[in-house]
Order: C-alpha cells, then sequence, then structure tokens
C-alpha cells in the first residue's frame, strides 16, 4: 500500500513542480487557471496516462471549461447557447476517450517515457479489464472522475490560498513545518515520500479547517427509499433530501466560533483519550467523514477522491509556500456559488520567488 502511495505521490510531485516552474519569470498569475492546470493534469495522468503537454489534454481541458460553463445553465438545446455549447464538448470528450480506449485495446497510444511507466497502470487500463463494464459504462465512469477529479480540487487549493492570505499565523507555521521537511532532505530537488507526508500534521489541520469553512461541495443528492420520521418531520418515501453540509460544518454545536479559521482547533487533544478531537464536536483530525464533518459526504456514495484530492493540496502547497510569497491583486476576490464555486476573478495574485536564503 505505502509503496502503491509513493508511486501516486511521485507523479503528484512532477505535475505540481511542472506548473511552478512555469512561474520562473511571472510577477502576476491568476491562481484559479493555474491549480486548474496542476489538477487536470494530475487526473488526466491517473486515468489516461497523457501528459500534460500531450496535445489531447489540451483538446479535453479546453472542452471541459466548456462544458463546465453550461453546466448549471437554461437548459435550452439552441445553437450558441451556453447549454447547447455544453453538450458538444461533452460529446467531444466522449469522442477523444472513445478514440483512447479503442487504441488502448489495440495495444496503441500508452505515453511511454520510460521503463517504469510501461509497467503502470492508470485507470483505464483497469476499466477495460473489467468485462461486466459496457464501452458506455467505461465512458461514463472516465468522465466523471475527470470532471469530478479535477474542479473541486483545483477550486479547494485556491480557497485555502485565500485562507492562508488572510491569516498570516497560518502560513507562517505551515512555512516553518515544510521548511522541515525540507531541511531533512540529503538534496534540495529530493522528492517528497509518503513518510514525509504524514508528518505534514499542520498542513492536515489546515487542510481540515479549509474544507469545514470552505465548504466547496454544498449539498449531497439523496432519495428516501422508505418514509422517514425525522425531529418531529415526516419525509414521504421517494422524496429528493439535499443535506446542506455547511449546516453541518457551521453549526456552534458542532465546532466552536464555527465562522472563526482556525486551523489548530484540528490540533486540540481530548485528555480522557489522547485522541486528536478537532472541531470542538467530535471530528478527528485524520478524520474524512464523521458526523460533524463531511466535506466528502457519507456512506457508500462518499467522494472516492478525498485522500488524492487532500495529497494533491499538501504537495502543491508544500512547492508553493518554500518558493513564492503572494499578494492578492483583488482584495475582494472571494469564493462565490456561481452556483458551482469559484472566484469571480480567477484570484489574481502578484507573486515574488523566494530567494534561496529565505527558503
Ligand atoms: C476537495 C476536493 C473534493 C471534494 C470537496 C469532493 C466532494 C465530493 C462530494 C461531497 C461528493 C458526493 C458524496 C456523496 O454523495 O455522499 C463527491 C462525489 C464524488 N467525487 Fe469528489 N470531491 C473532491 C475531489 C475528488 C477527486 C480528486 C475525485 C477523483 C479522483 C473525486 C471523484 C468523485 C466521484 C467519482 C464522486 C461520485 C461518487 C459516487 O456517486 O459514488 N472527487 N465528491
Amino acid at each position: 500500500m505505502k509503496a502503491h502511495n509513493e508511486f501516486f505521490l511521485t507523479d503528484i510531485e512532477n505535475s505540481a513542480v511542472r506548473v511552478i516552474r512555469s512561474w520562473k519569470n511571472k510577477d502576476r498569475l491568476v491562481f484559479c487557471e493555474e491549480t486548474r492546470k496542476y489538477t487536470f493534469s494530475v487526473i488526466v495522468k491517473q486515468i489516461l496516462s497523457l501528459a500534460p503537454e500531450d496535445p489531447v489534454t489540451l483538446q479535453i481541458l479546453d472542452n471541459f471549461t466548456t462544458f463546465m460553463k453550461g453546466l448549471c445553465s437554461i437548459p435550452i438545446n439552441l445553437p450558441g447557447t451556453a447549454y447547447a455549447k455544453a453538450i458538444q464538448a461533452k460529446n467531444r470528450i466522449k469522442a477523444i476517450t472513445k478514440t483512447l480506449l479503442d487504441q488502448r485495446r489495440r495495444g496503441e497510444g500508452r505515453d511511454h517515457d520510460d521503463d517504469q511507466e510501461q509497467r503502470k497502470m492508470d485507470f483505464m487500463d483497469v476499466l477495460i479489464t473489467h468485462d461486466k463494464l459496457s464501452e458506455d459504462e467505461i465512458l461514463s465512469l472516465v468522465l466523471d472522475l475527470l470532471l469530478g477529479g479535477h474542479e473541486t480540487t483545483s477550486m479547494f487549493i485556491a480557497i485555502i490560498l485565500r485562507f492562508l492570505s488572510d491569516c498570516p499565523k497560518a502560513l507562517n507555521e505551515l512555512r516553518e513545518e515544510h521548511r522541515r521537511v525540507r531541511s531533512s532532505k540529503a538534496r534540495d530537488e529530493e522528492a517528497l515520500t509518503w513518510d514525509d507526508y504524514q508528518r505534514m500534521t499542520f498542513t492536515h489541520s489546515l487542510i481540515n479547517e479549509a474544507l469545514r469553512c470552505g465548504n466547496v461541495v454544498k449539498f449531497v443528492h439523496r432519495k428516501t427509499i422508505k418514509t422517514i420520521h425525522y425531529k418531529g418531520f415526516e419525509i414521504p418515501s421517494g422524496w429528493k433530501v439535499l443535506p446542506i453540509l455547511q449546516g453541518v460544518h457551521l453549526d456552534p454545536s458542532n465546532h466552536s466560533n464555527p465562522l472563526e479559521f482556525n486551523p489548530w482547533r484540528w490540533q486540540q487533544v481530548d485528555e480522557k483519550t489522547g485522541n486528536v478531537v478537532g472541531g470542538g464536536g467530535g471530528g478527528g483530525g485524520g478524520v474524512t467523514a464523521a458526523k460533524t464533518f463531511i466535506p466528502f459526504g457519507g456512506g457508500k456514495r462518499m467522494c472516492p477522491g478525498s485522500d488524492i484530492a487532500k495529497l494533491e493540496a499538501a504537495i502543491f502547497l508544500h512547492h508553493i509556500v518554500l518558493n513564492y510569497s503572494w499578494v492578492p491583486l483583488k482584495e475582494n476576490d472571494r469564493p462565490m456559488s456561481l452556483p458551482y464555486l469559484d472566484f469571480k476573478h480567477g484570484l489574481p495574485l502578484s507573486i515574488k520567488s523566494l530567494s534561496q536564503s529565505h527558503r
């Protein structure tokens, strides 16, 4: 399991380093564009073994951007509407994925950069070996993962950066933690390991707190299969139920001072058990789903990407805080539900490279 995690980690770190290196001669950037590039390159690598600079990756990303714009639009399928453009974009992504699937079945089209690459299976390989899945199901799973796997995580990383910009104490503590991790390495460029990741305890607290306060996903979809009686209410069978996740995260009976961004709340230790309790209401520090902390939903449909999302965030943060300082260029650019969470201006930043001596 650890070896498998290291595999993921190295791929993810390569993507983070590639994106952050591209800032070398820049003093301004639109941060959400950068996080999208990063999370998209991670997911296309894991699912389709495509490199970020591959023209197919760029085609898929371009179509995804159009698709996202029409995902929650008025459903009028007339030429020129956001809805019609989204449908066309989705069909194009499906066609590209189908071509990749056909190539794969013929044993062509893998990106063989090195020996290790040839041995490694990606998610499409796994789906192909599943003989109970139809072609449509495979394509639909690939699309769901490409979508679920990059948009939420890219927004999440942008939200963390926004919180850090407003909380210098957290930023300092984060930077110190990552300096310690880096200084334990023999060489400056040495890759991170799974043990390094596990040692990033403040980063984990920060990630939990950003998930709690940021509420990247607002609600989940459920349907009652029998009549439910809850706190004096009756919800008839067959009704659609949309549990609002921030109702749980911002409830003072679950988390004390819920509107306060306080990563340190995840480090509180229960005096009796010695366990990290976090949140004042029972959500544990390393816990992804507890009754008081449900950023990834819960039950059988809980997000399968929760661990990879947190890993991606931690690695990107590692390389940013060690190499750059930043200032948001539009102070009032904060995440809004549009209806999906997004920054109106994409979070433009002015950035400054930290010289070697200040790392
Ligand atoms: C911060 C980042 C993320 C957040 C906040 C998030 C949140 C969620 C939530 C709330 C759900 C609904 C769960 C439910 O109904 O109980 C979900 C579903 C899903 N997520 Fe994520 N997610 C994130 C990242 C990812 C990543 C990186 C992937 C893929 C690698 C992914 C793939 C999926 C898929 C495929 C589903 C549908 C699961 C199903 O219906 O069975 N997500 N996510």
